[in-house]
């Protein structure tokens, strides 16, 4: 796996947000994306993943050496990168099982594949409410559905926006441990996380979003946890 982001620009109709940020994913890793309150990030992951808005003005973005700057978000599903949004966003008329079921799945891979029951073995929580309405579900119940809807289609990379938010301490040890988890399996991870805290203990890599709408950092997690003068410039910590 690996995915390149080079020079890429992403705005809406009425703002620039992202005026040329590069970086790269390879194998196995977890990456975070750190910024400030609005500094683009929930953009950035989403013109990655082909949702619009927004939309990419130029560069480009390559994913295991295909040139996905312009396919759809069906398209790049399909070759294998998924995304938990952020707010979850599952079926809240549906059962556990069903918005599990209902997931197109990517056939052609290497390694084990995500089936149902592996979920349910990964987040035995979900098996136990596998007959809920998905909007039943607790908010830290719904971050592992979404999390599991994700791992269904059976991607190389998976993309996280914010799975911390709203959730409670205790849950957040269960969501941590099961990022934790997927390590070893042949998943590369971004995680674009507000929690300093936890990404820095998820990821391997930061990299960091500024005002600039480009990426003036990046570097190890634990370079990044010791530099006080880095936290306090771009995440005011
Ligand atoms: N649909 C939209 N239309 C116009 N501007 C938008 C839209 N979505 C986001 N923006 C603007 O783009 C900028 C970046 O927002 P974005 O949500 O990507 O930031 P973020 O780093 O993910 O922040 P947060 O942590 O608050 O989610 C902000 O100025 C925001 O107001």
């Amino acid at each position: 796996m690996s995915l390149n982001v080079t020079g890429l620009h992403v705005g809406y109709a009425t703002a620039q947000v992202l005026h040329g940020v590069d970086f790269t994913i390879g194998e196995n890793e977890t990456v975070a994306l750190l910024g400030r309150n609005g500094m683009g990030k929930t953009t950035l992951v989403r013109a990655i993943c082909g949702l619009r808005p927004p939309t990419i003005t130029s560069g480009s973005v390559t994913f295991d050496g295909v040139d996905i700057t312009k396919k759809s978000s069906h398209q790049i599903s399909r070759l294998g990168i998924s995304i938990v949004p952020q707010g979850r966003r599952v079926f809240g008329s549906l059962t556990t099982l069903e918005n599990l079921s209902v997931i197109p799945q990517r056939k052609d891979i290497l390694g084990e594949r995500w089936t149902v029951e592996r979920v349910f073995e990964f987040f035995p929580r979900l098996g136990e409410r596998q007959t809920s309405m998905a909007r039943s579900l607790s908010g830290g119940e719904q971050q592992m559905l979404a999390i599991g809807r994700a791992l269904m289609t059976n991607p190389s990379l998976l993309i996280m926006d914010e799975p911390s938010e709203g959730l409670a301490p205790s849950v957040l040890d269960v969501i941590h441990d099961r990022i934790e988890g997927l390590r070893g399996t042949g998943l590369s991870t971004l995680i674009a996380e507000q929690n300093v805290d936890l990404a820095l203990d998820m990821a391997d890599r930061v990299i960091i979003i500024d005002d600039s709408g480009s990426i003036p950092w990046s570097g190890r997690a634990d370079e990044l946890r010791n530099d006080s003068a880095l936290l306090e410039r771009y995440l005011s910590i």
